[in-house]
């Protein structure tokens, strides 16, 4: 029987890989604690809570000095006065819908309209309740009132019968004779006393209250358009409030004319009405006359709909929801996206389960993100400095606290972002010169031929693709992560660029279901700067802002652009930390905010792995195995191949390809080697290949005396 992937089990070398999305624990995977699903938890025990996002940063809109006429002073009071009073219907029309239990009628409304049958349950039972307890309170309300006016009645018995008894006793009683008329003197003194203390507070009360109902309204009021005769040219730039009335009006404004002539007839079908959800509102609305909401969701008709609820464009989100004509919309309330993804959860604390994904950051509705790792690859791209190394920083951090997990990063350009992982690290090579290149091309025929070897494990332990069981079972089917950084430099490399694109290629086709995630990183993915066949192996996509549909499409896949999934809204250097990403959700796409880790935390968090493994006796996982060896690593030689395939007669080059696939169907270099490639390899070895007649005749002679001339230079050496 063959396993399911990716189940978590904790029959791992090392110890127990704990459950959970990154599983943090009082200790080292296998050691005392016990997983907590999702949770961080500190050296205490105690639970840490990310610290809450604090409330989102209105945009100060600049606004000309403009002089100030009596015009304008009497149009603002007029605009306080017309909305304070348009704030009385704001608050009757609330009232009206507390009295009606509207807002568990609209539960209920969209409930029935997804067909959610559990969820409609559940609205009309809160329904049928909600109703109950008020019958019961009207029930109850004579009793309550009939109490009250017992508990009136019996006070005011109680102070007269008191103050008659002290009457008694100092008018007839007391001995010393205090007479009638003293006391009733003090009863009129106690009684002008209440008299002069209710004519102060009561005008002070009435004072506060009516300035402070003023207030109320005149704030609810602001929902409300206020008529154009009390418009003012320096209004403050109040806050859209996004409900049902603000949305229609945004796709009134549109000028479509299904939604036009609808309005005229009937107001906007919201199946589920405007709520608040996450940092932003939500809506699902059924377009009408038969309008697709894929006509909505269109670039310029969304930029209309942000410039009309004052948002930007990249706060707006518009999808086609269940059917055709449904639209869904989420509006990110104003700045939500400067608020950041908070601090990375494992940054002090905690160990992961790759199998499980890593922490990565949050959407914009302020849902938790992590990134799936297994039988993935995943390509990040987007324009210098938007945060392509700290998300690939992020991930593999997440892979470095799991220690089962070997990791191999390869920066075919001198910079500093990976350098701390190095000791975690059993392949590292960073740099731009020609040896550094080199270095990585043989990494990744080292790859490839690892790739290879665990397909026959995966035949042998007859599996489809790595589990958790298996790759804890240290038969070389452990997880693997491999970052190559800039890969357009090493990709387009003069003299290893093709193999390298090739060997890229194959690695990610293949590698995914033998436990084997390529990151890989650019900056605008071309077709030149990164091979078609690797873009579309990365089911996680990663965009950062880019420049155009192509690199935008090459990172969320075809057609993504046209659908409405765009990193080109995203603003370079003002969206920085901030991409869209897909894979990571069941949603096409959604717009992540990274966890960033500043270089200066990385240390502590690998040493935190490097002690688990110490504990454990284990060494740093792919370190065991020296460079190049354990597994069958090719090294062909082409003039040698050349000699094997070729006869004695002249042939043309472009059916050699062919020959030298047949020879080695494995080698990388001959996958999709064609004449004119040939061509430019022989020519690296000092072999010219004349073009006559454009056919480029390859001599065997010319192969074979080159050979022989290497062989003697060998010996004059
Ligand atoms: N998630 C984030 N949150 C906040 N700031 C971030 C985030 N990611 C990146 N930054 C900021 O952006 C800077 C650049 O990030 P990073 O080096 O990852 O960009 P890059 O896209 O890899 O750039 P380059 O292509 O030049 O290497 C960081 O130093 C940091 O200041």
């Amino acid at each position: 029987m063959t396993e399911q992937p990716n189940t978590p089990n904790d029959s791992q070398p090392g110890g127990v890989v704990l459950p959970g999305p990154w599983t943090p624990t009082v200790d080292a995977p296998g050691e005392a604690g016990e997983a907590l699903h999702g949770e961080v938890i500190d050296q205490q025990g105690n639970l840490v809570v990310p610290e809450p996002a604090g409330p989102p940063a209105r945009r100060a809109v600049p606004l000309p000095a403009l002089p100030v006429s009596g015009k304008e002073i009497a149009r603002t009071a007029g605009r306080a006065a017309v909305q304070s009073a348009q704030g009385h219907a704001v608050l009757a029309r609330r009232a009206a819908e507390a009295a009606t239990h509207a807002a568990i009628r609209e539960q209920i409304r969209a409930a029935r309209a997804r067909g959610d049958a559990a969820e409609l349950a559940a609205w009309l039972d809160r329904l049928h309740a909600a109703k109950d307890a008020r019958r019961q309170r009207v029930a109850n309300l004579p009793a309550v009132l009939k109490a009250a006016g017992v508990s009136s009645l019996a006070a005011v018995l109680v102070v007269t019968g008191v103050l008659l008894t002290a009457g008694i006793l100092v008018g007839v009683v007391h001995p010393v004779g205090v007479g009638w008329g003293d006391y009733w003197g003090f009863i009129g003194w106690l009684l002008r006393l209440l008299v002069t203390v209710a004519t102060v507070l009561v005008p002070l009360a009435a004072a506060g209250v009516v300035p402070a109902w003023l207030v109320l309204t005149h704030r609810a009021g602001q929902a409300a358009d206020a008529p154009s005769w009390v418009a003012t040219s320096t209004e403050v730039d109040v806050d859209i409030v996004v409900d049902e009335r603000t949305l229609t009006q945004a796709l009134a404004a549109l000028r479509i004319k299904q939604i036009t002539d609808y309005l005229k007839k009937a107001p906007l079908q919201y199946v589920v009405p405007a709520r608040k959800d996450g940092r932003g509102t939500y809506a699902l609305i059924r377009l009408p006359g038969g309008l697709p909401a894929s006509y909505v969701t269109v670039q310029t008709k969304r930029e209309s709909i942000a410039a009309s609820l004052h948002r930007r464009t990249n706060e707006v989100w518009l999808r086609t929801g269940e059917d055709a004509g449904l639209l869904d919309v989420w509006i990110a309330d104003p700045g939500a996206l400067k608020e950041g993804a908070g601090p990375y959860p494992l940054l002090t604390d905690g160990f992961v389960d790759v199998f499980r994904g890593v922490p990565f950051g949050r959407s914009l509705r302020g849902d938790p993100l992590v990134a799936p790792l297994m039988e993935r690859n995943t390509i990040t791209g987007g324009q210098p400095g938007q945060g392509k190394s700290s998300s690939a920083r992020t991930m593999l951090a997440g892979a470095a606290l799991d220690i089962t997990a070997e990791i191999r990063i390869w920066v075919p350009d001198t910079n500093f972002d990976f350098e701390y992982f190095k000791p975690r690290c059993s392949r590292y090579v960073m740099g731009a010169d020609d040896d550094k290149i080199r270095q990585i091309l043989e990494d990744l025929r080292e790859l490839y031929a690892e790739v290879q070897a665990r397909g026959q494990l995966l035949v042998d332990h007859k599996i489809p693709a790595v589990t958790r069981k298996k790759a804890s079972e240290g038969i070389g089917l452990h997880p693997l992560f491999c970052l190559l950084e800039e890969a357009h430099l090493a990709i387009q490399h003069e003299t290893y660029g093709k193999e390298i694109a090739q060997l890229l290629i194959d690695i990610v086709k293949l590698g995914r279901k033998r436990g084997i995630h390529m990151i890989v990183s650019t900056q605008a993915p071309t077709k030149d700067s990164m091979p078609r066949d690797v873009t579309r192996n990365c089911s996680n996509g990663i965009a950062y802002a880019v420049g155009d549909h192509v690199a935008n499409d090459a990172l969320l896949g075809q057609g993504a652009y046209r659908a409405g999934h765009r990193a080109t809204e995203l603003i370079a250097g003002v969206d920085k930390g901030t991409a869209l990403v897909k894979g990571f959700t069941g949603e096409r796409s959604v717009m992540a905010q990274t966890y960033f880790i500043h270089v200066d935390h990385v240390p502590a968090l690998i040493q935190r792995a490097l002690d688990a493994l110490d504990r454990k006796g284990l060494p740093v996982p792919g370190t065991d195995t020296p460079r190049g060896s354990g597994q069958e690593l090719e090294a062909r030689d082409l003039l040698d191949d050349l000699d094997t395939v070729l006869g004695t007669e002249v042939i043309s080059i472009a059916k050699v390809p062919p020959l030298l696939l047949n020879l080695a169907p494995t080698w990388a270099p001959y996958k999709g080697l064609t004449g004119a490639g040939l061509v430019k390899l022989l020519a690296a070895e000092g072999i010219k290949v004349p073009s006559t007649g454009n056919r480029f005749p390859l001599d065997p002679v010319t192969v074979r005396e080159e050979i022989g001339r290497r062989a003697t230079a060998d010996l004059d050496e």
